[in-house]
């Protein structure tokens, strides 16, 4: 038996569980360890598990777990989360770098539970007739709709997920709908295999695809079922963006313990 102390916390509803494995001390956990600490009814339940662990050049390193147990790629609302959980083990000053499977991060911390964090810039946008594909550190597929809430996001992104050109690899898939002045997304997630209530890089290229044709600062607000994101980037070429920034809340729900 081992011992595990965990903190589960979410960013718009995008929930995860996390561990501080700074001294390596859950090394031991196998994928499929991580699957059933994430099922709903088995386990404690999260849509991802995150190690906090240590990182000579960072603060810290984010290494991040789909619910189905693989190691997934970047997560964005994650990272979200992960820097509250540095930030709550006295990491940083407000101020945190860590390193993740896509490379480096910054993030900020603004108020009591509001995080920034600093995306991978994108250096190219597939653009087809009726769709968007890109990656903000994880693939996405992004298609505008008319109506948001009434599309079948479970069905119609499934059908995708497992289509001919991305069944092998898998892609999360948006559906994205214009919302006030920003957009409202909905998300079905590779590796949870499911719509989640908000997917931060996900959020992020829906986002930038919504942008204009010129070349500036964009600020966009972020509608998902789990609450409200903003991101923000610059346009720096046809379909080139930098200074992408993910921003919103990330809390602490609760922690524990267990042995398994
Ligand atoms: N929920 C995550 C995305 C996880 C990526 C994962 N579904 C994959 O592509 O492996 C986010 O907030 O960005």
């Amino acid at each position: 038996m081992n011992n595990i102390h965990f903190y589960k916390y979410q960013g718009t509803g995008n929930d995860f569980i996390i561990m501080d494995n700074r001294e390596g001390q859950y090394d031991w956990l196998t994928d499929e360890q991580v699957n059933e600490l994430c099922d709903r009814r088995f386990g404690i339940g999260a849509d991802g598990l995150m190690l906090l662990n240590k990182s000579e050049d960072y603060d810290f390193a984010m290494k991040y777990y789909n619910a189905d147990g693989r190691e997934g790629s970047m997560c964005g609302n994650g990272g979200r989360c992960l820097a509250a959980f540095a930030h709550k083990l006295n990491i940083g000053n407000g101020q945190l770098s860590f390193i993740a499977v896509d490379g480096p991060h910054e993030a900020t911390l603004d108020g009591h539970n509001w995080v920034n964090l600093k995306m991978q810039d994108v250096d190219f946008v597939e653009e087809g007739p009726l769709y968007y594909y890109l990656n903000t550190g994880s693939p996405h597929f992004v298609k505008f709709v008319e109506d948001v809430q009434a599309t079948e996001v479970f069905e119609e992104g499934r059908k995708i997920r497992y289509n001919e050109r991305f069944a092998a690899e898998g892609t999360n898939v948006n559906f994205v709908q214009p919302f006030e002045n920003g957009i409202f997304v909905r998300t079905y997630e590779r590796g949870v295999e499911d719509e989640t209530y908000s997917c931060g890089t996900g959020v992020t290229a829906a986002a930038i695809t919504f942008a204009g044709k010129e070349e500036k600062e964009y600020v966009v607000p972020v509608q998902t079922l789990g609450g409200q994101l903003e991101v923000r980037f610059t346009k720096t070429g046809e379909r080139t963006y930098d200074n992408i920034w993910l921003c919103g809340p990330a809390t602490l729900v609760f922690e524990g313990s267990l042995h398994i």
